[in-house]
């Protein structure tokens, strides 16, 4: 087993005549909080996009959990143990809470959607242990008592917490927040950062994005700081904070936060 969960080497990402991403090295040790941060622009999205198979990359080698991977698709991305949430909420909102977790749950199964949909005698057994799991994921995250409610009828910031038990519903080797304090209020963000704490806890390593500064300062492990699609520093949240290239690029005449 290698020390690193994550290993990327020199990811690179064109865009016509904008070179969003240029030689972006980042590792991940297991277990860990890590920070991805910049200011609006800095390649931050595309970054995850890459390494989740949303984009083609141009170059750069991917290794997850001491294997290499192709990040060609988002489906095989999966299959090999990231999960991800995205910046604008995507759930199936005329679905349960319970169904949109179980969808999450197919990823890791024999029958499929389909399989359990024709409700074969195996996958009946298959859907029962899903639909347990499903519920265990929920009371995880705190909304076990919404399982029967219409996903669109959750708050804000409980159909943040959905999206991430339905994303730890794939049993990931890596869990991938998009911004997944977006629109939250104070309250919300207090309780995410508990889930997120309490997430770690149970040996996930995650990857966050993350506008909200002082949020990701308390909570990361490490961070690497993007500008203009090129690592500037990379650290513990205290040695990132102090670093003259960060407050040029958030704060100075270049910073464009
Ligand atoms: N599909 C695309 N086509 C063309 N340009 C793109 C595309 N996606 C992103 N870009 C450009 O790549 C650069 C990096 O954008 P990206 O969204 O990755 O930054 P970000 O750090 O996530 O920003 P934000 O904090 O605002 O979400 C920007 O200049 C953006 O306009």
């Amino acid at each position: 087993m290698t020390e690193n969960l994550l290993s990327i080497s020199g990811a690179s990402k064109r865009f016509g005549g904008l070179q969003a991403l240029s030689g972006v090295d980042l590792r991940i040790a297991r277990g860990q909080i890590y920070g991805l941060i910049g200011p609006n622009g800095a390649g931050k999205t595309t970054f995850f996009n890459v390494i989740t198979g949303l984009y083609q990359p141009d170059g750069g080698s991917f290794e997850l959990n001491g294997r290499a991977y192709s990040p060609s698709a988002p489906h095989l991305v999966a299959r090999a143990g990231i999960a991800r949430t995205f910046q604008n909420i995507r759930l199936f909102g005329e679905m349960t809470v319970l169904e949109n977790v179980m969808v999450g749950r197919h990823v890791r199964t024999h029958q499929g959607v389909l399989g359990a949909i024709l409700r074969h005698r195996a996958a009946r057994a298959e859907e029962a242990a899903i639909r347990k799991r499903a519920q265990e994921l929920l009371d995880f995250v705190g909304i076990g008592q919404f399982a029967a409610r219409t996903a669109r009828h959750l708050s804000y910031g409980d159909q943040r917490r959905l999206e991430i038990a339905r994303a730890l519903a794939t049993d990931p080797v890596l869990l991938a927040l998009d911004e997944p304090a977006a629109g939250m209020n104070a309250t919300e963000k207090l309780g995410l950062r508990e889930l997120l704490l309490k997430i770690r806890a149970n040996g996930q390593t995650i990857l966050l994005i993350e506008h909200d500064v002082k949020l990701v300062m308390g909570l990361c492990d490490r961070i690497t700081v993007l500008d203009y699609g090129k690592p500037i520093a990379e650290g513990t949240p205290a040695e990132v904070q102090k670093n003259p290239a960060v407050i040029e690029a958030y704060l100075g005449a270049g910073g464009h936060a």
